[in-house]
């Protein structure tokens, strides 16, 4: 029976690296697979991963209609096993339940990747409704950690270092590295930091105040 799986992680967790290798995993048992993604980093159409692989997807616009494209391409004779979903947690509700009916009534697996919640710490749409329908939610293995060393748990929009909490949900970015803040970034955290909004570079800048003691 064909299953509708929800693989979820912080940004960075690896998820795309994830899907990437399922897709690999089941092309080369001779099963036949698409890709769907939708605003990756790479630009319209792809999936990439930050360890260098990529691959061509079908991008996932707002009026996309995967119970359409899916029975047009199996009338026209294209034969397809199993969907591999990347971003998803930007597809719209219906979207997902679209899916849900293609593991459902045509019996192919679906396999989707994303994030949970978004810079607010609140579910995307997409992502809720994944929660409620898929046969099974899995964690990534692979933890993100926040600078502290914890386990990252959600993920942070940055503006020059510094968290923001207002503004567009969907904002196309990469989690940054320390030394050089974006203008506009993400970096994952615990949620004790994220609470407190204590990004990396201002740790590091509260670690770098002169000492006030001892009073001379
Ligand atoms: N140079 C590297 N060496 C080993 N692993 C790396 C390297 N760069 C990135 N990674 C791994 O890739 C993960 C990010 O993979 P990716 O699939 O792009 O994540 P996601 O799709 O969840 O944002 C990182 O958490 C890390 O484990
Ligand atoms: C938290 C959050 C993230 N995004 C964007 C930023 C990235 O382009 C993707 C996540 O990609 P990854 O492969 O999981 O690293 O989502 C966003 O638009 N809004 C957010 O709140």
């Amino acid at each position: 029976m064909a299953e509708l799986v929800f693989y979820c992680g912080t940004m960075d967790s690896g998820k795309s690296t994830l899907a990437l290798q399922v897709d690999h995993n089941h092309r080369a048992r001779g099963r036949r697979g698409v890709i769907f993604t939708s605003h990756d980093r790479a630009g319209e159409a792809t999936l990439s991963s930050r360890l260098g692989l990529s691959a061509d997807a079908v991008e996932v616009t707002d009026d996309l209609r995967f119970w359409h494209y899916v029975v047009d391409a199996l009338t026209h004779g294209a034969p397809i096993d199993y969907l591999v979903c990347d971003e998803a947690q930007f597809y719209a509700p219906w979207q997902i339940d679209e899916l849900a009916k293609i593991a459902d009534e045509l019996d192919l697996d679906v396999f989707c990747f994303g994030i949970l919640t978004d810079f607010r710490t609140m579910l995307f749409d997409g992502s809720r409704r994944l929660v409620e329908l898929a046969d099974r939610v899995l964690t990534l293995q692979v933890e993100a950690l926040c600078w502290c060393g914890a386990r990252a748990t959600h993920n942070a929009r940055t503006e020059n270092g510094e968290m923001v909490t207002e503004g567009d949900v969907i904002v196309v970015g990469d989690v940054e590295p320390e030394s050089e803040p974006a203008v506009v970034g993400y970096e994952v955290l615990c949620r004790r930091h994220h609470r407190r909004r204590m990004t990396a570079a201002r740790a590091h800048a509260g670690s770098l105040s002169p000492d006030v003691l001892p009073f001379t």
